[in-house]
């Protein structure tokens, strides 16, 4: 039975993930929040709505990863590259499902699981990282002759934009047409803005209420379109996602995986 951490235990995401870890038969041995947050001292599995688990929210970083084998962190970029720091000099493996990383947080995080092994994931549900997959063969098939745009629809309390879900997806569809993310996504278009480019990827988002997170990305041509959805009902798929990807990498060679990794879907 492995022993599981969870940082950002308080909030969307770390609330539902300690539900998981409990159902899946994990020890939940600890539970972050950030220093001076009103939740430190409460019992992780009352707030989490699973019963008590005798597992206060502590504010202390380095005692929850010395008690873990492996951490799960959904918070931001800044608090999961410090996290991975942590556990880094522990010994102990990493889940991150924060997103917003840049592309030099992201190579940071490279480096630091050198000696740990960690996953890094945007999405940790089965159906986005399916989804994944097939947007790769979809690109590759059509290639140059359809226009490629994605939209993301999520919550209005999400920080982050684009979600780190559209962004991979932006990201596949580039490098299966050849094409480099960074130079080819274009996040805004307004006024005398031109037109549209072959080989642009557009990148819009929508926020609003209670939407746990939907993406479509349009393969555009021309008197037909093709689009590949996702939607997301409940948290749950991402938090029994990044149990299930806990529960793979304890014991795993160090190295930065991906869920793709862990799904066997490479
Ligand atoms: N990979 C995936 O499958 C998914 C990824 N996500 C990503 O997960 C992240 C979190 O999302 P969500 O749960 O909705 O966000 P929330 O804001 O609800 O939760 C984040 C929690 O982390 C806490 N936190 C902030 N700083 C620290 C710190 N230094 N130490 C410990 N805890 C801290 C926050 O506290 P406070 O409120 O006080 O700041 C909050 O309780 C986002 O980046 C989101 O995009 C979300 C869903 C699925
Ligand atoms: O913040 C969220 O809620 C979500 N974030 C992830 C992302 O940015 O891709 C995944 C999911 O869509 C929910």
């Amino acid at each position: 039975m492995i022993k599981v951490a969870v940082c950002g235990a308080a909030g969307r995401m770390g609330q539902r993930i300690i539900v998981a870890a409990k159902e899946a038969g994990c020890t939940v041995s600890g539970a972050l929040e950030r220093p001076g947050h009103e939740l430190v001292g409460q019992d992780a599995g009352l707030i989490a709505g699973c019963g008590s688990l005798g597992v206060a929210i502590s504010d202390d970083l380095n005692a929850v990863v010395e008690g873990c084998d492996v951490l799960i962190d959904f918070t931001t970029p800044k608090v999961s590259l410090k996290n991975l720091e942590a556990c880094a000099l522990k010994k102990k493996a990493i889940v991150i499902g924060s997103t917003g990383f840049t592309p030099e947080e992201r190579a940071l995080a490279a480096e630091l699981a050198k000696d740990i092994p960690a996953v890094l994931a945007p999405n940790m549900s089965v159906g986005v990282n399916v989804c994944f997959k097939i947007l790769k063969d979809v690109a590759k098939t059509l290639g140059d002759d359809f226009d490629v745009e994605i939209v993301e629809l999520h919550h209005n309390k999400k920080k982050d934009a684009p979600s780190g879900t559209a962004v991979r997806m932006g990201e596949v569809v580039a490098e299966a047409l050849g094409r480099d993310y960074n130079k080819v996504a274009n996040y805004h278009r307004e006024g005398i803005c031109g037109e549209r480019t072959k080989e642009e990827i557009g990148m819009q988002t929508v926020r609003g209420g209670d939407i746990v997170g939907e993406h479509t990305v349009y393969f555009i041509g021309m008197g037909e379109r093709i689009e590949i959805s996702h939607r997301a009902m409940t948290r749950d798929m991402f938090s029994r996602g990044s149990v299930r990807a806990a529960q793979w990498v304890v014991g795993k060679a160090p190295g930065l995986y991906d869920m793709q990794d862990v799904l066997g879907l490479r």
